[in-house]
């Protein structure tokens, strides 16, 4: 494990943001973190990057004793701030600084960085001529100058047009056979394209920690599509198995049943019945289906 989380939380003043939070982070995984507005998202990408202290709890990095961990991580925030008046280069060359990347290498990773991130034809323009999804990808260069283990983006692509959000989205997938990534989004298909590992949370609490693959097993809905040439209904009322249809036509239906296997025996009955079968589907829920179920549980 890279990072260890252990009952971390976040009180402001009366209102608790974070309950007491426990997960793990897996050395070159890439991570979704997932949950409404003010589920404490934010909060918890803050404490990890070390920005914010928390109430309590401790972040243990694999490897590091000690409490100063961010030279580890690189940290794109959700609204980044930028000085207009400088160019590319000079913010890199101001944020590479701050985070104490040796001199000697800093202008050979600047080059790199902004090659990375096609910023490097404009890297003497100035950033307040810059467009949103130019600035957001000037944003990941600065998180990424030092080379961090880990790579925290805080809604990433939220504030971008498709194209820019596509720029960003393929940036993080080329990033990670480097590193691991945790980032927190609102758009579930693009945690579902890029990440393996989700996190959820909902009023500060963890609702989900483990793999997209077992979440989605977990919350599997057993349904199935089926079309016949003759109507179904009479046929379908008689089989105790089925916990719900849901009519398109009389003949295509949308039907919920307990186990999987049942849909052998459902099929079997409709051919000895006389009815032809035109078309079957097993339903895979998305991503968005199983964060309603959770986030309702
Ligand atoms: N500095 C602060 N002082 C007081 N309360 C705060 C502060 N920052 C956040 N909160 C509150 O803590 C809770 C969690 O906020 P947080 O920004 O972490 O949520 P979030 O999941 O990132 O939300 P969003 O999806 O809207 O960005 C919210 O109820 C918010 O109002």
């Amino acid at each position: 494990m890279l990072v260890t989380v252990n009952h971390l939380s976040k009180k402001y003043k009366k209102h608790t943001a974070v309950h007491p939070i426990s997960f793990s982070i897996g050395k070159g995984r890439c991570i979704a973190l997932l949950g409404p507005n003010g589920a404490g998202k934010t909060t918890t990408l803050q404490m990890l990057a070390g920005l914010l202290a928390p109430t309590a709890g401790t972040i243990a990095f694999a490897g590091n004793n000690q409490k100063d961990h961010r030279s580890q991580i690189g940290f794109l925030p959700q609204h980044p701030s930028f000085f207009n008046w400088m160019t590319a280069a000079e913010f890199l060359q101001f944020a590479g600084e701050l985070s104490h990347v040796p001199k000697k290498q800093l202008a050979v990773r600047m080059e790199e960085t902004l090659a990375f991130v096609r910023l490097e034809d404009v890297k003497n323009k100035k950033i307040g001529g810059f467009s949103g999804g130019m600035k957001q990808r000037l944003g990941l260069a600065q998180a990424l100058l030092h080379e961090p283990e880990l790579l925290i983006l805080d809604e990433p692509v939220s504030a971008l047009d498709p194209a820019g959000r596509r720029d960003v989205l393929q940036l993080i997938e080329q990033l990670k056979s480097k590193m691991t990534i945790l980032f927190s989004t609102h758009i579930l298909h693009d945690a579902e394209q890029v990440c393996e590992d989700i996190l959820m949370l909902k009023d500060g609490n963890l609702k989900w920690n483990g793999t997209l693959e077992a979440l989605k097993k977990e919350h599997d809905s057993l349904a199935i599509k089926l079309q016949t040439k003759e109507p179904i209904e009479d046929v379908l009322n008689e089989l105790d198995f089925i916990e719900a249809a849901e009519y398109i036509d009389p003949c295509t239906v949308k039907i919920r049943m307990e186990q999987h296997a049942h849909s052998n025996q459902l099929v079997q009955t409709l051919l000895k019945q006389g009815r032809t079968l035109i078309h079957f589907e097993l339903l895979q829920d998305s991503l968005e289906d199983v964060y309603m179920k959770v986030m309702e549980r």
